[in-house]
């Protein structure tokens, strides 16, 4: 089968040689992938694409980044939405954040690099990119047995990757003093298409499954969790669900994550082989960013479906 299921979630193991395109596995594991997006909005990736030893230098890089001074970490601005430093925040105390954008190229990088370690660091540059262009590779044949699962054909694939963006953001979560709450990060959906979570080995991200309930995730090294986001849900006409997710820190050591976010481009839009008078498409094409900018506004909070509320269909008004 590729899968096995650990508490729900269902995980395709990437690591086996048979999992190639055209094989009876690979069919599978695209049937696995989309039931689990279609359930619970999210499956682990099994995957050895990062080899320990860059696993381990990247979450040791990441404990030096966050120990840098505040101010250095701050000047990690940008105009687009989420893209910056974020933390300080009273509602939580516990979170902070940092994003490189367009991690596949060396400038993403090496700007990031330059901003935080002015002197240059050549070995953070080096994993970075490295453990990046692994998290890339994943979210590319991830997608394409997305697109492969719902019969699409794989030339919309390919122009969907060619104009992703991808941020890879790093996350820090502090422990909470004595009386604190151990909220690290709210309940939320993600704007994305896919986020790639990677985890440190410590336990504290859930996510909602199907049946409602709070599931924890596996932090180990190999286990890569990808979650689907409001871009999917469009993308699928409504079919893909959006996977809830949140952060608890219960364990007593520090908790660091990587997230690799891909968003589009160019317009986001519902696939039109998923569009007929069964299913009645239920989006109007967007701008990501535009998106991005939407979501952060008192309107899209006070909304019961952000994406409904920026760019949904009234079918009452449908001819
Ligand atoms: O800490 C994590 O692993 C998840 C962070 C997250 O969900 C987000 O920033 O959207
Ligand atoms: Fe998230």
């Amino acid at each position: 089968m590729g899968s096995q299921t650990v508490s729900e979630v269902p995980v395709v193991d990437f690591t086996q040689d048979e999992l190639k395109p055209g094989s009876a596995k690979w069919a599978s594991a695209c049937q696995v992938i989309r039931s689990a997006l279609e359930d619970h909005g999210c499956f682990y990736a099994l995957c050895d694409k990062v080899p320990i030893e860059l696993h381990n230098s990247v979450f040791t890089l990441m404990e030096q980044l966050f120990d840098l001074p505040l101010e250095t970490k701050m000047q990690k601005i940008s105009d687009k939405p989420y893209h910056g430093y974020y933390g300080q925040n009273a509602h939580v105390p516990l979170y902070e954040s940092l994003g490189i954008n367009d991690p596949l190229t060396k400038e993403g990088v090496q700007e990031f690099t330059n901003l935080m370690w002015p002197a240059g660091y050549d070995l953070f540059c080096e994993s970075l990119s490295l453990y990046a262009k692994a998290l890339v590779e994943l979210d590319h044949v991830t997608k394409r047995m997305v697109f492969e699962g719902y019969g699409v054909d794989q030339r919309h694939c390919d122009s969907l990757l060619e104009s992703t963006k991808y941020m890879l953001r790093s996350f820090k979560y502090r422990l909470p003093q004595e009386d604190e709450n151990i909220l690290g990060l709210h309940a939320h959906t993600d704007t994305s298409f896919f986020t790639i979570l990677h985890q440190n080995n410590v336990n504290g991200l859930q996510v909602k499954l199907k049946n409602e309930e709070w599931a924890d995730t596996d932090p180990s090294p190999f286990m890569f969790l990808i979650l689907a986001g409001d871009a999917f849900k469009v993308w699928s006409n409504d079919r893909i669900q959006c996977c809830e997710h949140r952060v608890i820190i219960r364990a007593k050591k520090e908790r660091y994550s990587m997230g690799l976010f891909s968003l589009g481009g160019k317009m986001v839009e519902t696939e039109e082989e998923l569009v007929d008078e069964e299913h009645p498409r239920r989006y109007k094409p967007f701008d990501h960013y535009e998106y991005l900018r939407f979501y952060a506004t008192k309107k899209a909070s006070e909304s019961k479906s952000r994406i409904k509320a920026f760019c949904g269909i009234d079918y009452a008004h449908q001819t």
